[in-house]
């Protein structure tokens, strides 16, 4: 009950269609990476996942709610980290996941509780009390992945999260939320036009002008080739 599943869902922007017909779905405690070039759909697929667009065309169902009919239910059980921070940046780490514990109605005691567990969980515990102005770009996007698991939802959502990191810090965050999958059984769909984040174990599913052009393990999606290849050969898009 705990997955993601994408239901022929289309999208216009007027005239001009960004998603055409997409289906797929994201088990429990599965990596999805969403690999597309620019342009490809990504992020109009997020704004349908959270609600910020909707459409009539297709159906999200999450964790088991259909987003369309319980919204409510279906988007208390997402967790999302959008591309753009959106950190207090004035704030402490801890006062910053304590806000949004608040806007989920989790109360002073459980609230702390959880902000330790999703910190501890990033590695981050002992920066709870610094500054997020004072964090490097690697440890405010940790700080967002574990506001992001606060509310405990089923499946997490990110939309290319390593946009602007060093290479170390790419490759921490992106094993953090591996691991996060595998230990904890939550759902990821992790958008990225970056072949370099998905493992062979994941699930891949390849996005090209609105349309799904692959959807298997990525092991099986690339067979001899090196992903960067594969990606290259179906999209004509270098990574
Ligand atoms: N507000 C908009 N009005 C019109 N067309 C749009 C709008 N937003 C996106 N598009 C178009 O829809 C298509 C999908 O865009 P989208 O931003 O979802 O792709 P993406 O995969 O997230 O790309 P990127 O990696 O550049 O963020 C593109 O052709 C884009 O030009």
């Amino acid at each position: 009950m705990g997955g993601l599943k994408i239901t022929d869902v289309s999208f216009s922007y007027g005239a001009k269609t960004a998603l055409n017909g997409v289906s797929f779905e994201v088990k429990p405690g599965q990596f999805c990476a969403l690999l597309g070039p620019n342009g490809a759909g990504k992020s109009t697929l997020f704004a349908l996942l959270t609600r910020l667009f909707t459409t009539r065309q297709g159906q999200i169902t999450v964790a088991g709610a259909d987003l369309a009919r319980q919204p409510r239910v279906a988007l208390a059980q997402i967790g999302v980290v959008f591309q753009q921070s959106t950190l207090d940046l004035d704030l402490s780490v801890r006062r910053n996941l304590r806000y949004f514990a608040a806007l989920h109605g989790l109360s002073g005691a459980q609230a702390e509780v959880r902000i330790l567990a999703a910190l501890e969980r990033l590695d981050m515990a002992e920066r709870a009390d610094e500054r997020a102005r004072d964090l490097n770009g690697g440890h405010r996007r940790r700080a967002e992945i574990a506001r992001a698991l606060i509310h405990d939802p089923a499946v997490l959502l990110l939309d290319e999260p390593t946009v602007g990191l060093d290479a170390a810090s790419r490759r921490a965050i992106t094993n953090h939320v591996h691991d996060l999958a595998q230990q904890t059984g939550k759902t990821v769909l992790w958008a990225t036009h970056l072949t370099d984040e998905v493992q062979d174990s994941d699930q891949l599913v390849v996005l090209h002008r609105g349309q799904i052009l692959a959807n298997d393990s990525c092991a099986t999606v690339r067979g001899d080739r090196p992903l960067a290849d594969d990606f290259l050969l179906r999209t004509g898009a270098a990574t």
